[in-house]
């Protein structure tokens, strides 16, 4: 076994991951990272963020453990919402360090941000497959980065949707994901969201981008965005009105602006629906605030070394 002095830690890049990661395979892997986590198999505090007042942005820091799985790792990630317009930069950048669970050595260091796009589109549609009524035929999102379009290719793999409409502040920005997904842009987000059977939002918007009368009763969200205590997407009355979940009720108390500001009970995490210990309200109208949580990347990065690493050893 090699001491640390002597280890040469292998990087893998985001093109790399890019190249072994799908999202069938990703969609079953966040299912148990919910359901470890919810069972109380996962150490993991709530994450700490840093802000960097200067650039409008924050560095997370985000570990977790889980024996179970044999996994140990930390993922670092920065979101800096105005990387984009400034520099022509992704919003969310990082690195995950992977550690040897036995002897606690650094094993592997990875790109944070094709894990962080992937994994976060797979636990929503995770949170659809239990949440949403049977049989989706539309699909609307509101925003156009990054999270919109993988959101659309991970809910893609478990659904045929009939119509997708995408809402995004700048028109334009609507226009080209359309365009490149054969989707119908709108002019506003109360036009995109009619009828729809499934929400996305997935903006840095510190105000609501969705009102209660907009939506058709029933429906299910998946509210990712704006995942900051002071910061919210979806109208207080909808939040107060819904059956709420969450990916980790302890994220969502410190962290989620959707939650603390309207007040919102929260009902269950999504592991305990997986788990059948708390009831999915297919019938009723849904969210799923998805904080993000370390497990979904540490469980993300072992299989990614499980699928390029497969012949060395640690
Ligand atoms: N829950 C989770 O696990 C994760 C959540 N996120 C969050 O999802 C959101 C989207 O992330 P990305 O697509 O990667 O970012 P991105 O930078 O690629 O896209 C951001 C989108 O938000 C829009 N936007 C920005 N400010 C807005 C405002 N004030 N009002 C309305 N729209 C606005 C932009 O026009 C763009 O369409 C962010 O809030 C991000 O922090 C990202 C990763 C993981
Ligand atoms: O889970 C993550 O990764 C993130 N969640 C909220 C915003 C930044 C990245």
């Amino acid at each position: 076994m090699l001491k640390m002095a002597e280890v040469s830690i292998p990087y893998l890049s985001g093109a790399k991951i890019k190249e072994v990661l799908d999202y069938d395979e990703l969609i079953s892997v966040m299912e148990n990272a919910f359901v470890k986590y919810s069972s109380g198999k996962v150490v993991q505090p709530v994450r700490t963020v840093v802000k960097v007042e200067k650039a409008e942005g924050f560095l997370g820091l985000m570990p977790a453990l889980c024996e179970d799985e044999d996994a140990l790792a930390v993922k670092l990630v920065t979101f800096y919402q105005h990387n984009q317009e400034k520099y022509g930069l992704p919003t969310h950048n990082g690195i995950v360090v992977v550690f040897s669970v036995d002897t606690g050595i650094p094993k592997v260091i990875m790109d944070g941000e094709v894990i962080t796009t992937m994994r976060t589109a797979a636990a929503s549609a995770v949170a659809s497959k239990y949440l949403c009524a049977p049989n989706p035929r539309k699909l609307a999102i509101l925003g156009s980065g990054v999270q919109a379009r993988s959101h659309f290719k991970a809910l893609s793999t478990l659904y045929k949707f009939e119509q997708v409409t995408v809402w995004s502040r700048t028109f334009n920005n609507a226009q080209l994901l359309a365009g490149e997904i054969n989707a119908t842009a709108c002019e506003t987000a109360e036009e995109a969201v009619k009828d729809a059977d499934i929400i996305v939002t997935v903006t840095f918007s510190s105000k609501p981008i969705v009102q209660k009368t907009w939506v058709k009763p029933g429906c299910h969200i998946n509210a990712v965005g704006s995942c900051r205590p002071d910061w919210h997407e979806i109208d207080p009355e909808l939040m107060r009105s819904a059956t709420v979940y969450v990916d980790s009720r302890a994220g969502a108390e410190k962290e989620s602006g959707d939650i603390i500001l309207s007040e919102a009970k929260v009902y269950a995490e999504l592991g305990e629906v997986i788990l059948g210990t708390k009831d999915a309200n297919r019938d009723k109208t849904t969210v799923f605030k998805s904080l993000g949580m370390a497990i979904e990347d540490v469980l993300s990065a072992k299989l990614v070394c499980d699928l390029l690493l497969k012949t060395k050893k640690s």
